[in-house]
């Protein structure tokens, strides 16, 4: 059982013993229990836990239970705050002053008590003293003996709550590079002051003959290697697809065999690294069964392990995937090429909804028009508008085959714990595992290929380090689409056939980068995009704005747009308010 962060409840209260304060005690810590029941019925962490909550002893009236309440989050180990009420407080006594938790302020909208006064005058608090707070306030009024939490207040509590796990969650991890710089993708340049300042993650890195001493020296669980190989012979090597090299580029079958094994203790070794491994302890290798405590990874792979040893996608693509050969799990974050700001996008996504992320290329726009003149047909449905190639070798999770479904039969990917062993070896199933194409990867090994299937609602976004400004964050909610057979054959195999596609429509609205599905390609600002299932768009930015990274592109509704309420004092106009505000206060952990 993993160790997650908590989050903190602090029902704050009027200190007027003999009369005011009593009368309202029962009421406000129910509020709290309310809050409490809410999140951990709705919220769970990546294992499937339930988010848990701490309550605060007792209300806080004045300053001196607001710092018994500090105390006791401290040993709880809470790493975000809502504080609940239903009177007038006071403030600047009252409120959570730990600049690194995310914090929130449900003011009770009841008029017999001035719930919302003290919510105001908190968050002027908030704004005045530099730790933005989120607001919330029911839009109709409640009955003072009325303690359900009402749907438009539950639902920012929640969204709230999931972004603020997701900070507290990736405080103090790492980022593992294993490898270094892939063919001058900009992304594996990471940067270490990103990670800590923004993130709270350490940059971590080994270098790739770790992997090959590992192997050499057995550095690694024999029984677990002989498991996954079992499994990987029943179903993946029994769906190694056509070898498509030149014969001069052919592998034989018992190199095939051999480069089998090799990808499969490849993974094993890949996954110590990232976590470590208490059966290396148990093998007297201690040092190695520490891990690396990452939250996110990435492996460099091209080009020089590639021009020489099998290339690293089926280990990619398995450890993004929500299950392995020790069944149904949570899946791991492993960006291709290394490229760590599309591993934190994915990173984003994976803590926001508790579901594997497909790690794509943005490879290629295709209008209409191009797609009549190539292959003599009309692109129809939500694809008429044109549709964008989301392709790359290696990273794209087994769940992004949409073979996992709802109970209305729709393709869905699910949190790990709704998979079911059958939805597995769909997926599975629908997975070829070609030799890889020798002209990219001379060292060989094998390429997970599989078409997404369409009606997926998805969101694709990208983490972007501009220099000068910092990070910025890309974000486009859209769909898959299923596209003609025929044409998805010309296509593909214009491209390169032996890797994984998803077929993705963007939503199209009336901002200028989303006013045609070709805008929001020419619009991305790198050659990768994590794609999660869901449209979650507004917890992104949520989580954005609690990192202070500014949101650059999306296409998600204002009104629906949920930032600390400081954010209101830097324009009406939400885009720039937005980076004004991130300027302003800059990273959390500077
Ligand atoms: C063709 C290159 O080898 C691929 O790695 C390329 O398509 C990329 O994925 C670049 O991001
Ligand atoms: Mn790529």
């Amino acid at each position: 059982m993993k160790k997650y962060p908590k989050i903190g409840i602090r029902p704050t209260i009027d200190g007027r013993q003999g009369g005011v304060r009593e009368s309202l005690e029962e009421k406000t810590m129910n509020l709290a229990k309310a809050v409490a029941e809410l999140i951990t019925a709705n919220l769970k962490n990546g294992d499937g836990s339930p988010v848990e909550c701490v309550i605060a002893d007792s209300t806080i009236g004045r300053v001196a239970e607001s710092a018994a309440c500090a105390e006791k989050f401290e040993r709880e180990g809470v790493g975000s705050t809502i504080t609940v009420t239903s009177c007038w407080c006071y403030g600047a006594e009252t409120m959570d002053m730990n600049p690194q938790y995310p914090k929130a302020v449900w003011g009770f909208n009841g008029t017999e008590r001035p719930g919302a006064v003290y919510l105001a005058a908190v968050l002027a608090g908030h704004a005045q003293k530099g730790l933005p707070a989120f607001g919330i306030y029911g839009r109709d009024v409640q009955d003072l003996d009325d303690n359900s939490i009402p749907a438009d207040v539950a639902e920012k509590l929640l969204r709230f709550a999931r972004a603020a796990q997701a900070v507290a969650t990736m405080r103090g991890k790492s980022y593992l590079s294993m490898g270094s710089v892939s063919m001058g993708i900009a992304g594996s340049i990471v940067n270490p002051d990103f990670f800590q300042e923004y993130l709270g993650i350490r940059c971590e890195s080994v270098d790739l003959t770790e992997i090959i001493r590992r192997m050499t020296e057995g550095i690694y669980d024999k029984e677990e290697f002989a498991k996954a190989m079992a499994w990987t012979e029943k179903y993946c090597k029994k769906n190694e697809g056509k070898d498509f090299n030149l014969p001069a580029k052919t592998k034989t079958r018992e190199q095939k065999d051999e480069d089998w094994e090799f990808i499969v203790k490849m993974t094993i070794i890949m996954r110590d690294l990232i976590q470590g491994n208490p059966k290396l302890r148990e093998m007297g290798f201690k040092e190695e069964a520490l891990g690396h405590n990452a939250i996110a990874a990435g492996f460099q792979g091209q080009r020089q392990w590639t021009d020489f040893y099998p290339n690293g996608d089926y280990s990619e693509a398995l450890l993004n995937t929500s299950f392995d050969w020790n069944g149904i799990r949570e899946a791991y974050v492993v960006a291709t090429e290394n490229d760590a700001c599309n591993g934190v996008a994915m990173l984003f996504g994976h803590l926001l909804t508790n579901r594997a992320q497909i790690f794509s290329d943005v490879r290629t726009y295709w209008s209409p028009e191009a797609v009549k003149r190539v292959t003599g047909k009309e692109l129809t449905g939500m694809a008429a508008n044109g549709i964008i190639h989301l392709i790359n070798s290696g990273a794209t999770t087994l769940d992004g085959t949409g073979q996992q479904t709802n109970a209305q039969g729709e393709p869905v990917m699910k949190p790990h714990w709704e998979i079911s062993e059958a939805e597995m070896e769909k997926c599975l199933e629908a997975t070829t595992w070609y030799p890889a194409n020798r002209d990219y990867f001379r060292g060989g090994g094998f390429s997970s290929n599989f078409l997404s299937k369409g009606g997926m609602p998805v969101t694709m976004s990208r983490l972007n380090l501009v220099k000068g400004l910092g990070p910025v964050l890309q974000i486009a909610e859209g769909w898959t689409v299923e596209i003609d057979p025929e044409v998805h054959k010309l296509l593909d195999e214009r491209t390169d056939r032996t890797w994984p596609t998803t077929w993705f429509v963007p939503r199209l609205c009336d901002k200028p980068a989303f006013e045609d599905v070709y805008s929001v390609m020419n619009n991305w600002g790198a050659n990768h995009g994590a794609i999660s299932y869901g449209h979650i768009g507004q917890d992104l930015i949520t989580l954005a704005s609690m990192l202070r990274i500014p949101v650059c592109m999306h296409n998600v509704d204002e009104k629906k747009i949920f930032r600390p309420a400081a954010w209101n004092a830097f324009g009406m106009d939400k885009e720039g308010a937005d980076y004004r505000a991130c300027t302003t206060y800059g990273p959390i952990y500077k």
